[in-house]
Parts: structure tokens; C-alpha cells; sequence
């Protein structure tokens, strides 16, 4: 970029008043001893131009199928590059129109073209992020972002966080520099704004998704993530179905249904299925099991829309549980979405569970770690369940845990101990609030049994665990990351 160029541009937005000095308050709130406004261009078409050529000789790469310009300014300043790089523009709306076509986003493009943002400053980011979530969700690439100020309170590494690449003309402190240097500001003005940018160089935005940096590569972390975004993000169809019910129904509770006879296990399903997402059984606990008992079941299950999740924990070779699974008296492989099974054995115990599936929708939920005291599952044992889910994504939908054991969002962490009330119980048995199973150990589900079970009032119950549990997740995906560098909310 010619320095000299750069120099004159500032110059000249300095004499139309783009640049003004003062007490300014910004969108966030928050006082500012200067506003850069530059919006006055549009008064000015040659100026208007020079910022747009600027601009365009800042994007980081030489390849984009269309532009962006974020509203207001942004936006003719995107038409001048269009016309004169000849690369079709689009123009997203700050609101839906509420009639014609209520588009949000106007002009032609096809899923997967990548398009440059183009912005006349940033504080916080916001503004940009807003327009490339929007385009994101359409399809489009967004990864670039040229901005012509960046008043360096953070926004440039806020965006970051959320994959996208700043490149500013200049930052605020060169600005000023350039004003001082030619005599337009007193150095009083350029040291209380010097002052200003120092004390004021962190904003944070808010962020569907949250998303941090692991060896470089932009990671979303599974806590941050929304139930709902996770549905696309998995590999497993059973997983997808499970994220969708979740944030429709607004549950991530499952009910552990450990009762004795068919007519408890029915009836403590259907007053409960309108708050769960899941119910666990343990079939070998019915004293009567039979097909007329699963068909019931199966029934239930597609009322209230919910799924059926055998805690059958199965732990042999591949050989023995293909058979366990797909036959025996209770054929669970017929009837149940997901199955929990040790990782103890190696990955021959989900190739045998995979080959009784044969071809049919089902999953397995390894069980990583017990919630039960003296539990011998070590933090060897925990890496290699992980790498054995890794490894069998298209099968494992995910681990029973008792604490964070994989930020990858594409796993659901099922934590069992759940309890509002009782520390644990005579045989061992711990428990945790639903609260603390899903900000401190970062279950996705919950799984409570006695808590509702043994309640008076199984269904009143039930809600109450479903709205802690449901609360718990949305605190949630709001808290900020541990990465410094991270977009706070
Ligand atoms: O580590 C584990 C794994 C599974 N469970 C099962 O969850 C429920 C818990 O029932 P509560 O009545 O809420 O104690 C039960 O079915 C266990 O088999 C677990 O508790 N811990």
C-alpha cells in the first residue's frame, strides 16, 4: 500500500470532518474522545473512491467471488470496488423486510463462494460479525475482512475468534500520528487519545457459537456450541436427531428407568416423555420383559418424541456382543436408538455392535468414566475411550462422563449421578446437581433417575430437573472461553 496515499486519505477525510474530536458516545455505550464518521464520503465521491481503492489494495487474498459491505457505510464503498473490479456485490439488510421476497440477504450467489467483507471501522466487531454469520448461514465462504479504521479496542482479535481475518487500512494510533505530523492536532489530542486506545483495548461480542484456537486451527468448543448448531456438526444421524429434539423440546434431560415391571416402565414414560429427550432403560431389571412390552414402548417413544437408550453396558469381545446385542431374549439392536458400552475390550466392541446394527440407525455411547465411588476409570483409560470415539465417529455418538472429557462438539457427554437433593446413596452411588453436572462437568445430558423416579409426582419431577438442566446449558453457552483471546459476551 503507498504510504503516501494513505497520508493524503487521511488528510483529506480530516478536512470533511470524517474525523472529529470531542466527548462521542458509541454504539456499546461507551465515551469516546473521537469518532471517525465516514459516512460524509458519500459527499465526496473522489475521497469516496480513494477509500474503496485503498481497500481493495488491503484484502488479504487476491481471490473473492462477491462483496459484502456492511450497512451503512460499507455499502457504497463495496459498490465502487464491484464496479470497478467487476465482482458481484451482495447487500445484507440490518432488518427482514415484512413483505415481497423478505429477504435478508439481496443479490445472486451460489453455496461455497467466497466473499470479501468490506467495513469503514471497527470498535468491537459486532457489525461484521452480524453480516457474516448471516452470510455463513446461507453458505457462503466468509473469511476476509477489510476494514478502513480499526480503532484498536479489540474487535480485530474478537473477529478472529470467530474465523474471521481483519486487515485494516490503518489503526487509530497511525492516524493520528499522521494528523499530528502535519500539524492538524496538538500532541494534548494525541496523547488523551493514545491514553483513550491504552485504557480501552478490549470489547467482546456476542456469538451464536463461541470458538477458540487449538495449534492454530479455529476449534468451536463443544460448551459453547448450541444444541442446535451441533445438528450439523456431527457425523451420526442418531446424534443430529437428538441435538434437533433437544433445542426443540428445550430438554437435555434423560430419564433412568430403573423399575421392575412393564406397567411402571410405561407409565413412568409417558408421564415424563413430554420433558425428556431420552429414556435409559436397563431391560434385564423387568421382571416381565416381553415384545408387547417394546412395541408399548417404541409407541411412547414417537408420542412425545423422544429417544429409547439401552444402558446395557456391554463389555465383551466383538464376537460375544454382536450376539448379546443382536439377539438373545431382549434383541435390543430392534428397539433401541443408543446403547452404552465399555471401552475395556478395544475397538472390536463397536466393530461386533456395528455388524449386528447392520446398516440400521443406531449408536453407541462409550462409558468413559463411573459416577460411582472408587470408579477405576483413570485419565489413560478416559484418552483412550476418546481416541476410540475419534476413531468410530460414524458409530459413537459420544461418552458417559463425569467431567469434560472432549471439547470436540460433534460428541454429547451423557453424565449420570444427577440429583438435585441427596449426596449419594448406600452402594456407592455419587451425585452431583444438574447445575453442576453441566457448567463444571460439562454434560450435554443428564441423566437422573431416583430423583424422578422416586418422586411423588414423577412428571413434576421431571420438569424440574428438565428446566434446571435446560437453564444450566444456556448459562452455559453464554460464559466466556478460557482463551484470553476469546470473544467474550
Ligand atoms: O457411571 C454411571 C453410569 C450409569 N449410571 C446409571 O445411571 C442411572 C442413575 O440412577 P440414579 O437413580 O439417578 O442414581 C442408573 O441407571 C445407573 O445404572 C450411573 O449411575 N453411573
Amino acid at each position: 500500500m503507498d504510504e503516501a496515499f494513505v497520508e493524503q486519505c487521511v488528510l483529506d477525510l480530516y478536512k470533511i470532518e470524517a474525523i472529529k474530536f470531542g466527548s462521542f458516545t458509541l454504539k456499546s455505550g461507551m465515551q469516546s474522545p473521537f469518532y471517525f464518521d465516514l459516512r460524509t464520503v458519500v459527499s465526496h465521491p473522489k475521497i469516496m473512491e480513494t477509500v474503496a481503492k485503498l481497500l481493495w489494495a488491503a484484502r488479504p487474498s487476491s481471490t473473492y467471488d462477491l462483496v459484502c459491505g456492511v450497512a451503512y457505510t460499507g455499502l457504497p464503498i463495496a459498490a465502487i470496488m464491484s464496479l470497478r473490479e467487476d465482482i458481484p456485490m451482495l447487500i445484507r439488510r440490518k432488518e427482514t423486510k415484512g413483505y415481497g421476497t423478505k429477504k435478508l440477504v439481496e443479490g445472486s450467489y451460489t453455496k461455497g463462494q467466497r466473499c470479501l467483507m468490506v467495513e469503514d471501522v471497527i470498535v468491537s466487531g459486532s457489525s461484521v460479525y452480524e453480516t457474516v454469520e448471516t452470510l455463513r448461514e446461507l453458505g457462503l465462504e466468509v473469511k476476509d475482512a477489510v476494514v478502513f479504521l480499526d480503532r484498536q479496542q479489540g474487535g480485530a482479535a474478537n473477529l478472529n475468534a470467530t474465523g474471521i481475518n481483519v486487515v485494516s487500512v490503518l489503526g487509530i494510533i497511525k492516524l493520528m500520528s499522521i494528523l499530528y505530523k502535519h500539524g492538524c492536532i496538538t500532541s494534548e489530542v494525541l496523547e488523551s487519545v493514545k491514553e483513550f486506545v491504552s485504557t480501552h483495548n478490549e470489547t467482546s461480542i456476542k456469538t451464536k457459537d463461541k470458538a477458540s484456537y487449538k495449534n492454530g486451527v479455529l476449534v468451536k468448543d463443544r460448551k459453547h456450541c448450541t444444541y442446535e448448531s451441533r445438528v450439523t456438526t456431527t457425523d451420526h444421524p442418531l446424534a443430529s436427531t437428538l441435538f434437533e429434539l433437544m433445542s426443540t423440546k428445550k430438554t437435555n434431560l434423560c430419564v433412568a428407568a430403573d423399575v421392575t415391571t412393564s406397567q411402571e416402565l410405561l407409565a413412568l414414560a409417558d408421564k415424563v416423555g413430554a420433558h425428556i429427550c431420552l429414556l435409559k432403560t436397563h431391560v434385564d431389571i423387568l421382571q416381565d420383559f416381553s415384545q408387547d412390552t417394546i412395541d408399548k414402548l417404541k409407541a411412547l417413544a414417537e408420542k412425545h418424541n423422544f429417544l429409547l437408550f439401552e444402558d446395557r453396558k456391554f463389555g465383551d469381545i466383538g464376537n460375544t456382543v454382536a450376539q448379546q446385542y443382536g439377539g438373545g431374549s431382549h434383541n435390543i439392536v430392534e428397539w433401541a436408538h443408543l446403547v452404552t458400552a465399555h471401552g475395556l475390550p478395544g475397538d472390536g466392541i463397536i466393530k461386533g455392535l456395528m455388524s449386528a446394527a447392520n446398516g440400521r440407525t443406531r449408536g453407541c455411547v462409550l462409558v468413559a468414566q463411573m459416577s460411582s465411588e472408587g470408579t477405576l476409570t483413570s485419565q489413560e483409560y478416559v484418552q483412550g475411550c476418546t481416541k476410540m470415539a475419534e476413531k468410530h465417529t460414524y458409530f459413537v455418538v459420544g461418552m458417559v462422563s463425569q467431567s469434560n472429557v472432549s471439547s470436540d462438539p460433534r460428541f454429547i457427554l451423557f453424565t449420570p449421578g444427577v440429583q438435585l437433593k441427596k449426596a449419594g446413596d448406600t452402594l456407592g452411588q455419587q451425585y452431583v446437581t444438574p447445575k453442576a453436572a453441566v457448567l463444571e462437568r460439562g454434560a450435554d445430558v443428564i441423566i437422573v433417575g431416583r430423583g424422578i423416579t422416586q418422586a411423588e409426582d414423577p412428571a413434576a419431577a421431571a420438569l424440574i430437573y428438565k428446566e434446571e438442566g435446560y437453564a444450566a446449558y444456556l448459562e452455559r453457552i453464554e460464559q466466556k472461553l478460557e482463551n484470553p483471546s476469546a470473544v467474550g459476551s
